[in-house]
């Protein structure tokens, strides 16, 4: 009251740099994502990708929208339609393919350019390609390298011819009389392959084999594939078939023991592509990925590495390992498409009192019974995926649900390679069935976080007695060794048995529904003990479409 002066407020301080970064780096996230987590960030396995980028990298991806468009050699854009992609209409690629097949092929924009010749010269060039589960990855990575090998084929042949034209100028002049041509000499390229894929299990080396046996034959290039579903014999006969090697498809454990008494084999290995790289770079198969890495570098001009997640210790060791690796990220990486819902059944509830096989049961039930209301006795076999945490269970939830009328197989690392095999194969082919069946039954599962089986409504287990027997429907009991990379298109429901241990799980497990564009369901089944508040912050990011932590 006696001050004389207004006492008008100072002028506020500029900010330290210190509070201006911490404001830019939290405006690169959006608020949601801020609000959402608190029982993932305990967690907080996966690697964040800031608002920014995701942004940047959207605009780079709308640049290209045909496989015409890339600089790929004609007859490789044309065995994209005919055989890989055959039987689809309208093919465009995906935005992994759009971001990488152009820097693959070492075509890419100025800017970038700059950015990758500022990093050492004749080091090999070192890529990460990782994007959303069931999005194209395998022809991101397959087409350039495709690429490579044959134009490396057409400039070794024009060498050999310029070579053989001085030999015969020089024979001709020396009157030299040549020795007869050896009949039975090996190819050039026997046991020496061009490209070297590796994946984590058998299975996945077949898929990706059979994808390069189909490209093959228009490309014309020869592939390989080799694995412990093989005998020595046959593995033998593959590597060292005296028509010679192009692509190698193999485990890194068989590879590296391989290249122990045969070094040779990655003599001549320009690129190396590792698959399921999160897999490949953890505890149990890093020795011999890294062996395969150390023995091919010498001759290796592009290292790709691939995956669906970058856990946050992936990511530290590739800043260690790989300082100058060129990330390629879709701006989706870590959701889960809005396309696959998930709902959460509460088996501590009524009527299963705490016993989840019953709860496991009565929803393939439910799954099931809606299929066959919705297409009467022509429903196409509906194909449902159940993922448990341990392999031990597998078997136990196998039987229970056999016994309550369910088709239901188990598969675990104690399941015959050969078995594996067969048993995967029903999920993985295209199936013929109505899209608008599907997405029709899809839609009328009730969601949200209260979602319970029709049965379980009416407090009364649509499990039937023994006798009867649920048709149309194929059950998978599995671990993760059914999550990662699998190609399973023919499902559309996947059931969490166990709640997964990590994000990470969480992405693997659901990704095997909703693969490309198509719909699905998710289902987890919560008991006493697992850990609801996770359930429904991943159930909450799905809804809103954000990226998992
Ligand atoms: N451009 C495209 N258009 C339509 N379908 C495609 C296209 N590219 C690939 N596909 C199909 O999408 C499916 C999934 O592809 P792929 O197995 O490469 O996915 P992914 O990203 O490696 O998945 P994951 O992370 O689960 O291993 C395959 O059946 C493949 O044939």
């Amino acid at each position: 009251m006696n001050q004389k002066n207004a006492d008008l407020r100072r002028e506020p301080r500029a900010p330290s740099r210190a509070q201006t970064s911490r404001t830019l780096r939290g405006r690169e996230r959006p608020q949601k994502e801020r609000e959402t987590y608190h029982a993932l960030k305990m967690h907080n396995a996966l690697t964040q990708i800031s608002y920014r980028q995701r942004t940047t990298i959207k605009k780079e991806i709308s640049r290209t929208d045909s496989f015409d468009g890339f600089p790929l050699l004609q007859v490789i854009k044309e065995s994209v339609v005919s055989q890989a992609l055959a039987g689809m209409v309208d093919v465009v690629p995906t935005p992994i393919q759009r971001l990488a097949i152009p820097v693959l092929l070492g075509n890419e924009t100025r800017a970038a350019r700059r950015r990758s010749s500022s990093s050492q010269k004749n080091e090999m060039d070192q890529f990460l390609l990782a994007a959303e589960t069931g999005s194209g990855k395998t022809l991101a990575y397959m087409l350039p390298v495709l690429d490579a090998v044959k134009r490396a084929e057409a400039f070794d042949a024009e060498e050999e011819a310029k070579k053989k034209a001085q030999e015969m100028e020089f024979r001709k002049n020396a009157n030299y009389v040549a020795p007869p041509p050896l009949s039975n000499a090996p190819h050039s390229t026997t046991g020496r392959p061009r490209a070297i894929i590796l994946l984590p299990t058998s299975e996945l080396v077949s898929q990706v084999g059979k994808l390069t046996k189909l490209l093959s034959h228009k490309v014309k290039f020869r592939s390989a594939l080799i694995s412990s579903a093989y005998s020595g014999k046959v593995i033998r006969n593959r590597l060292f078939a005296p028509t010679g090697i192009d692509v190698l498809i193999s485990t890194p454990h068989l590879l590296a023991s391989i290249s122990e008494s045969d070094p040779n084999i990655l003599s001549r290995v320009s690129h190396l592509i590792i698959d399921e790289a999160d897999s490949l770079l953890d505890r149990s198969f890093m020795p011999s990925t890294s062996t395969v890495i150390d023995k091919t570098t010498p001759s290796l001009k592009q290292l790709i590495l691939c995956s669906a997640t970058i856990p946050r210790s992936l990511d530290s060791y590739f800043c260690k390992r790989f300082p100058n690796m060129r990330r390629l990220v879709t701006p989706k990486l870590h959701t889960i498409p809005r396309r696959v819902k998930l709902s959460v059944v509460d088996a501590e509830k009524r009527p299963y009192h705490g016993n989840k096989n019953l709860a496991c049961a009565d929803t393939i039930w439910s799954i099931g019974k809606a299929a066959a209301e919705h297409a009467g006795d022509t429903a196409d076999v509906r194909h449902i995926l159940v993922f448990v945490n341990e392999r031990e269970k597998t078997q136990e939830v196998a039987e229970y649900l056999i016994s309550k009328g369910i088709e239901a197989v188990a598969l675990s690392r104690d399941t015959p390679e050969q078995r594996q095999a067969e048993t995967l194969s029903a999920f993985t082919t295209r199936e013929k069935e109505s899209v608008e069946i599907v997405a029709k039954e899809i839609a009328e599962m009730p969601s949200g976080p209260n979602y319970m089986p029709s049965s379980s409504r009416s407090s009364v287990p649509s499990t039937p007695p023994p006798k009867r027997h649920l048709p149309n429907t194929k059950v998978l009991v599995t671990t993760d060794l059914g999550s990662r990379g699998i190609d399973t298109l023919a499902v559309r429901h996947v059931v969490l048995y166990d709640v997964p241990h990590s994000t990470i799980d969480f992405i693997h497990r659901l990704g095997r529904t909703g693969r490309m564009g198509r719909r699905g369901r998710g289902i987890v089944l919560v008991g006493k003990h697992d850990r609801r508040d996770v359930v429904r912050e991943v159930q909450e990011g799905m809804f809103n479409g954000q990226a998992l932590i």
